[in-house]
């Protein structure tokens, strides 16, 4: 089959036309506002010499709003940390199917975490209110794809007790704030019932699309779990931080994804995090606009195979947990997408619909 055309703003009325006529020049206003605001801030710490680069390439301009973001998802952080502390308080007594209904349970969670993001409101508040973990039910119907067997079925070879086996989850992060509290959730989850022996996680090397996690949102957001005053989220804290000190947990950074690139090209464009990813025994995408990078950004079919979208992406089995927030989508039955077209107008970009879709190394 033929590789369709890219995705572009020149095409009245997609996705990426309203992004660019709408979308960015609001962004765009806050940035220029909140370094305007910060400007005194900015001169006393870094004097008169700070428009040299590098203070100002430190300036995480979008810091203030994914922090606060963490802040106003607070009563749904508390209810995630402590419904881990019950998971792993019971791990000697859960049974397989139990096992796999909690980790279920827990990348539906990290999947709508993934609605909390900064670039599609614009900027606006975008934050967890609520819990959840109680409304994992009524979101279920908005699975269009959902590919947990798959996962499972990676997950669960290490729970055959062999201790000397090692099973490494990498995990491409998408957005600080409450989402990174669902994925650090779900390693957690995933290492404590047995079915990783280490997880490593890639984030971006500098601000990105308004909430993507960096290295100082990682670290600010373990440290915020370990000093809060609630024994749950500390504990949680306290175990991720000793997994990063032991290295059971591995941050990683790389150039390559903030770069403009379709994921079909790391291999040639950034071949040591192709051979990094290829260690993995599954990594997990987090989100929109990796999806939008695994496939291309191209106007792909509905119905085409999501293995098919990959091209010559495949260093290990993957699976995008994605809210849908942009008008591309493959893997589908045959005539959902048209179906959702004609009922829910927005289905591609509302982000009220979300994928859990695997790929096996073909
Ligand atoms: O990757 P994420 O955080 O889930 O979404 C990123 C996003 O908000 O930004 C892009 C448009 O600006 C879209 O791909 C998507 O809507
Ligand atoms: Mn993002």
């Amino acid at each position: 089959m033929e590789t369709p055309c890219s995705l572009s703003a020149k095409f009245e009325g997609s996705f990426a036309y309203y992004t660019v006529k709408d979308r960015m020049p609001q962004i765009l206003t806050k940035v220029i506002d909140t370094v305007h605001r910060n400007k005194n801030k900015f001169l006393e710490l870094h004097g008169e010499v700070s428009e040299c680069l590098p203070p100002v390439s430190e300036y995480d301009v979008f810091r203030d709003v994914k922090n606060q973001s963490f802040f106003q998802s607070q009563q749904a952080i508390l209810a995630l940390c402590s419904h881990l502390q019950e998971i792993k308080g019971k791990v000697n007594v859960l049974s397989n199917d139990e096992v796999r209904d909690e980790i279920y349970k827990l990348v539906q969670v990290s999947l709508w975490g993934n609605r909390c993001d900064l670039s599609i409101s614009g900027g606006q508040d975008n934050s967890q209110k609520t819990s959840i973990l109680s409304s994992l039910e009524d979101f279920q119907a908005f699975i269009l794809v959902d590919d947990m067997n798959s996962v499972w079925n990676i997950l669960s070879k290490n729970r055959d007790g062999n201790t000397e086996s090692r099973t490494r989850v990498d995990i491409v992060l998408d957005n600080a704030g409450f989402e990174l509290v669902t994925d650090l959730v779900l390693a957690d989850a995933i290492m404590s019932l047995g079915l990783a022996t280490e997880v490593h996680f890639h984030g971006k090397v500098m601000p990105w699309y308004v909430s993507d996690t960096t290295k100082h949102d990682f670290d600010w957001t373990v440290q915020q779990c370990l000093a809060i005053n609630n024994k749950w989220m500390s504990k949680c804290g306290q175990t991720w931080k000793e997994n990063l000190k032991k290295r059971r947990w591995v941050y990683h950074e790389h150039l390559f994804w903030t770069l403009p690139h379709e994921y079909c090209t790391m291999a040639e464009v950034a071949p040591d995090l192709y051979t990094e990813l290829q260690k993995s025994d599954l990594v997990f995408f987090k989100g929109d606009l990796n999806y939008r990078k695994l496939t291309g950004d191209r106007k792909w079919d509905f119905i085409v195979p999501f293995s098919q979208a990959l091209r010559s992406f495949h260093p290990a089995p993957l699976c995008s947990v994605r809210t849908l927030k942009a008008d591309v989508q493959v893997g589908l039955q045959t005539g959902v997408g048209e179906r959702l077209t004609a009922t829910d107008t927005d289905w591609l970009i509302s982000g009220k619909y979300g994928i859990i879709q695997f790929s096996p190394v073909v």
